[in-house]
């Protein structure tokens, strides 16, 4: 691994911050140090200013996202849904149009993979998986310099990372050096990627992207920046607060509406810690009660909450009569109300409205997470219609 000073100076460079010809908005007021959290972070070395530009990165390698349920789409522009996918002869990637499969971005993806020698004809070759793993061959297409700067950042190295690039050696006879570089392309994506956010009404594969310095951020639950993506995938990082010299720099890795188990129980799974900040501590995290439900005892109008919600088994408590729900009870509830939200149909527009003036509020508080989620989404999809009424009150 790369020392901090070495890694700072490939930050500098990546960013375009050397030298006299900066090209940059802004002056780096940050710099990489050792986190108490573990591992490196970023810390302010003057006071930044709320709604101040920290960053400006751009990815090393971006694609489609790696998971089992990832959807049909074009290896090149992502679009979904189109009835004239075809596969390239030479290399097996799904594409839906003749520009794509003369693009600059499908040559240089095609060069690679058509270099393996084929163990089967290209018909037969898996394209989901092939989708599934083509960010990680991207990663052979970086300069050595790159793939240094890659291989510094930290990597989740458990089995189940990189089996799409190993089992790709079914289609393919793939040389030895080619499938570590994917394998630790995998595990670094897994530990680093962001999900790049598709626009309003866009039908398209989900994509991730390896930004190197937004990947020296840590988390925590009540974050002091907050990104977003221009036109050309560069992410721009911005302080949502004055953040005061020597402080940490932080991001979200999860939804900021969602209460303390769901945020715990998926940075636990995808990013491999518990998470122990003042936010998770606080049973009603800050007076939002984002995960409160109703009390079970009959006409009580408390809501219950974690007593220690920093333990996963921890019971819960209605603060306003005091009935203790142990956490059996309160998980079976919680994934009721998961298959009952997984079974909406989110793009009916009616029936999303009804169910949230006539069932939902039934079983949990206004406060709710799910709740919350509902009125979001409401309100996206109405503030897109034309001539639509709010029936609510
Ligand atoms: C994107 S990396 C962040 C940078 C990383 N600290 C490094 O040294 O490269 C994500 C990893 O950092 C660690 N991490 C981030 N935020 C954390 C937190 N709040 N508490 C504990 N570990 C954290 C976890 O190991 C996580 O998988």
């Amino acid at each position: 691994m790369l020392s901090i000073e070495q890694l700072s100076q490939m930050v500098h460079a990546h960013l375009g911050l050397n030298g006299n010809a900066n090209e940059a908005q802004y002056t780096a007021k940050w710099i990489i140090k050792e986190s108490p959290l573990g591992g490196r972070g970023l810390f302010a070395t003057e006071d930044i200013a709320s709604g101040e530009v920290l960053f400006v990165d751009h990815p090393l390698i971006s694609g489609p996202r790696s998971g089992v349920l990832i959807r049909r789409g074009c290896t090149v522009c992502c679009k979904l849904n189109t009835n004239k996918f075809f596969k390239c002869h030479k290399c097996s990637l799904l594409l839906c149009s003749e520009s794509c499969q003369d693009s600059s971005i499908h040559d240089d993806d095609c060069g690679i993979i058509s270099s393996w020698h084929n163990k089967v004809s290209f018909e037969e070759v898996d394209a989901t998986l092939l989708s599934r793993a083509l960010t990680a061959i991207r990663a052979l297409l970086l300069n050595e310099e790159q793939k240094q700067f890659m291989t510094s950042l930290q990597a989740h190295v458990l089995p189940q990372h990189g089996t799409e690039v190993r089992e790709l050696q079914q289609y393919f006879e793939i040389p030895e050096r080619d499938i570590q570089l994917m394998i630790l392309a995998s595990c670094v994506l897994d530990a680093n990627a962001f999900q790049i956010a598709t626009s309003y009404g866009k039908e398209e594969m989900g994509k991730r992207g390896l930004y190197p310095v937004s990947s020296l951020l840590n988390h925590n639950c009540v974050p002091n920046t907050r990104y977003n993506y221009n036109s050309d995938l560069q992410m721009i990082v911005k302080a949502v607060k004055p953040i005061q010299a020597g402080c940490e720099i932080f991001t979200c890795y999860t939804g900021l509406l969602w209460g303390t188990p769901a945020r715990r129980i998926h940075l636990y799974k995808t990013k491999h810690f518990l998470c122990k900040c003042d936010r998770c501590a606080d049973p009603t995290e800050r007076g939002t009660f984002l995960a409160a439900l109703k009390c079970f005892s009959g006409e009580c109008p408390g809501s219950l909450l974690p007593i220690e919600p920093l333990k996963s088994s921890s019971s819960w408590r209605c603060f306003e009569c005091g009935l203790r729900v142990p956490c059996d009870n309160i998980c079976t509830l919680q994934s009721a109300l998961g298959s009952l939200i997984g079974s909406l149909d989110f793009g009916n527009l009616v029936e999303l409205e009804n169910f949230y003036l006539c069932r939902v509020t039934k079983y949990i508080p206004k406060t709710n997470q799910i709740v919350v989620d509902l009125q979001c989404r409401l309100i996206w999809e109405l503030g897109e219609r034309e001539n639509h009424r709010w029936h609510g009150k």
